[in-house]
């Protein structure tokens, strides 16, 4: 057997190849699929539901040629080409294009869910690539179907360790010039994202045992190996990468001891992985070839947090399923978030809630929690606004005795950790810095988290459920948030209404009355019809979270009797003046309105409306609001929070 050095891996198959694969799948598209050509629809995309169960077993392969697909779209963005993740079955699990042109992309079937088959499309590029297992790239008029014919596709398949298909990842676009060779170098770097992909497929799947990187020349192992290969615990080779498989190489070797292959013993390759980085030289046995290894060892497996608790596998109990039905109410749109909640729950999927402020995101989260089979173990909050940028790494991913000046003398748990075998519910996560998320992916990829001035990872399993009340996608395009953590935590978006769009009002205030009225007064408050008719016209902007201030505010100033329209402030009545002088609302504002003494808006004659004429005054500019009152931002957020004043600029999403 020869080490194939005459052809480079990756080269571009010759054309006339390509003629022939392509005249074929056009004869079975007419013949066999019985296909019409001038048919007009786009391809066919699969509902949420179905998609999922093709994306489901994809889901660790997706994870990792997110990396491969993100690199090959920073490539080709420019030019107008999106990047698609298909399986064997030629459904899109995966998709990058640039968000501008989503309607576009949806159109020319270009689309998570898009299904590309040639019994359905005919002669296309990511049914080429499945059918012939080879690279392939489709172009134009060479398309079966005339809808199709002013795409060009360069697709090429992904091989499992074991050889299997696994994926197939595709470059389109949708105008393009017309030679045909203007694809050769896109194929080529579709080529190389999907060696990529595939080799990092590889090197996690043996992460715990030795591997090898092979190259020809020794000045090359460290760049741009010729391919890998896994050792079991005995020496044995366990696989070798597809790189190997294409260039015909140690295929019928598998199986063998190491030392039976080449001129290495075991111990000389695992003390090479000891002494990690120096090329060890080995001869191939069969062919005489001299090659060159870098060795990686085994990577230690993680331990498990100490003192934390297990999941809770067997749920202790029945699941509090009416957790969930008791936030979600009368309102059909929240229904349907409870009933997806509960299909997705216990997936292993995150899952992220869009809300405006005050919508309730974190009370839907709690009962997700109370409904899952982890209800038993730690339902862990954390507000990614709140905590100021130096402090989030250490709260979140904790930090080892002496980490740094200041630490703990014992280090200390990060939130994530505490959260083990639970759940963790992340607010405000487009307010993450970029490195963090950069380390939160990490923790999602692996589901270890490694605690600052720490090596040892501890193995962490929580349910992840991030809110936020901003446009995620509109910051990926603004470079403010990573892609690839936004396709991570999108996978099952729920959208909780605002409180003005929510068709059971009238219930929820009922609710609280009984509630909160419990609380204050040890009995259920009862309301006018007339007030009961102000609070339902009136628009929210805080959402609950003001509807529950408004109320709790004016049980206060009705000592328990019925609330009435005079005891509800001024903004629920239209615009008229305050009815109850702002000092009053304070102190009778309980907990939540309890105010800062060094607060100088005490003394403004209406504290509401002088914030709120200084925010417009300044555009709803924080931090020119704050210097021009002469306070500290922090202060004019807590501020805005009590008295339920939302920017214009945070509603609508
Ligand atoms: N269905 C509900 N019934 C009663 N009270 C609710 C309901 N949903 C939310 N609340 C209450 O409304 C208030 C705001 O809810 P929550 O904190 O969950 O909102 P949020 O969307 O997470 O807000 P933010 O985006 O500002 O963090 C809380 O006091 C919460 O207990």
């Amino acid at each position: 057997m020869q080490w194939n050095t005459s052809m480079p891996s990756g080269s571009v198959p010759a054309v006339p190849a390509d003629v022939a694969l392509i005249e074929r799948s056009r004869q079975r598209s007419f013949e066999l699929h019985r296909l019409d050509p001038g048919r007009s629809e786009p391809p066919r995309v699969l509902t949420t539901t179905a998609l999922k169960d093709h994306r489901e077993p994809m889901e660790r392969f997706m994870r990792i040629a997110r990396g491969g697909m993100e690199t090959l779209f920073g490539q080709i963005r420019d030019a107008g080409y999106v990047v698609l993740l298909t399986d064997t079955h030629g459904v899109a699990v995966d998709f990058i294009g640039n968000p501008l042109f989503d309607q576009d992309w949806r159109r020319a079937g270009l689309w998570l869910g898009s299904c590309w088959t040639e019994e359905k499309e005919g002669t296309c590029a990511v049914a080429l690539a499945n059918l012939e297992q080879r690279a392939i790239t489709v172009h134009h008029a060479e398309h079966f179907r005339a809808p199709n014919q002013r795409l060009t596709c360069s697709a090429v398949p992904i091989f499992a360790p074991d050889g299997r298909p696994l994926a197939v990842l595709d470059a389109s676009a949708m105008e393009s010039p017309d030679d045909r060779r203007s694809q050769h170098l896109v194929l080529q770097m579709v080529r190389s994202a999907a060696r990529m992909a595939e080799d990092a497929n590889f090197l996690h799947e043996f992460e715990h045992h030795h591997v090898l990187r092979l190259a020809r020349r020794r000045d090359f192992v460290e760049v741009s190996a010729d391919g890998m290969v896994a050792l079991d615990e005995a020496g044995r080779i366990m696989a070798i990468s597809q790189s190997l498989r294409e260039q015909g190489v140690l295929i019928a070797d598998v199986g063998r001891s190491i030392e039976a292959v080449f001129d290495q013993r075991f111990e000389q390759v695992a003390d090479a992985a000891q002494h990690g980085g120096y090329p060890l030289a080995m001869r191939y046995l069969p062919t005489g070839t001299q090659c060159f290894a870098l060795v990686r060892p085994p990577r230690r497996r993680p331990i498990a947090a100490p003192a934390a608790p297990r999941p809770a596998a067997p749920a202790a109990g029945p699941v509090d399923v009416d957790a969930l039905q008791a936030i979600a109410g009368h309102d059909p749109q929240m229904q349907t978030n409870a009933r997806q909640a509960l299909r997705v729950l216990d997936k292993g999927l995150a899952i992220l809630l869009r809300g405006e402020s005050g919508s309730g995101k974190e009370a839907f989260a709690k009962a997700m929690h109370e409904a899952s089979a982890r209800r038993a173990q730690p339902f862990v909050a954390v507000n990614c606004a709140a905590i100021p940028e130096t402090l989030i790494e250490s709260e979140l991913f904790g930090y080892r005795e002496g980490a740094f000046t200041g630490a703990r003398a014992k280090g200390a748990r990060g939130k994530i950790a505490q959260a083990h075998g639970g759940t963790l519910f992340l607010d405000e996560i487009g307010d993450m810095p970029q490195a963090m998320q950069t380390r939160l992916l990490r923790v999602l990829a692996e589901r270890e988290v490694t605690p600052l001035g720490s090596e040892q990872p501890i193995a962490v399993d929580v349910q992840l459920i991030c809110a936020t009340h901003r446009d995620l996608r509109e910051m990926v395009a603004q470079g403010q948030f990573r892609l690839d953590l936004f396709y991570r935590l999108n996978s099952v978006t729920l959208a909780l209404p605002a409180l003005r769009e929510r068709a059971d009002k009238a219930l929820l205030i009922d609710r609280l009355l009984h509630e909160d009225g419990q609380q204050l007064y040890g009995r259920a408050v009862a309301i006018t019809e007339a007030a009961r008719g102000l609070l339902l016209r009136y628009d929210w902007p805080g959402n609950i979270r003001q509807l529950k201030n408004v109320l709790r505010t004016a049980m206060a100033l009705s000592g328990g009797e019925a609330v009435a329209p005079e005891y509800l402030p001024a903004e629920v009545h239209g615009s008229g003046p305050p009815l109850l002088p702002p000092e009053r609302m304070l102190s009778l504002g309980g907990a939540e309105a309890d105010i800062d003494a060094e607060m100088p808006l005490h003394e403004a004659k209406g504290e509401r409306g002088t914030l709120l004429q200084a925010l417009k005054a300044h555009q709803w500019n924080v931090t020119e609001t704050a210097r021009s009152l002469g306070m500290c931002r922090a202060t004019v957020y807590r501020h805005m929070q009590k008295w339920d004043i939302v920017s214009p600029n945070r509603l609508g999403h």
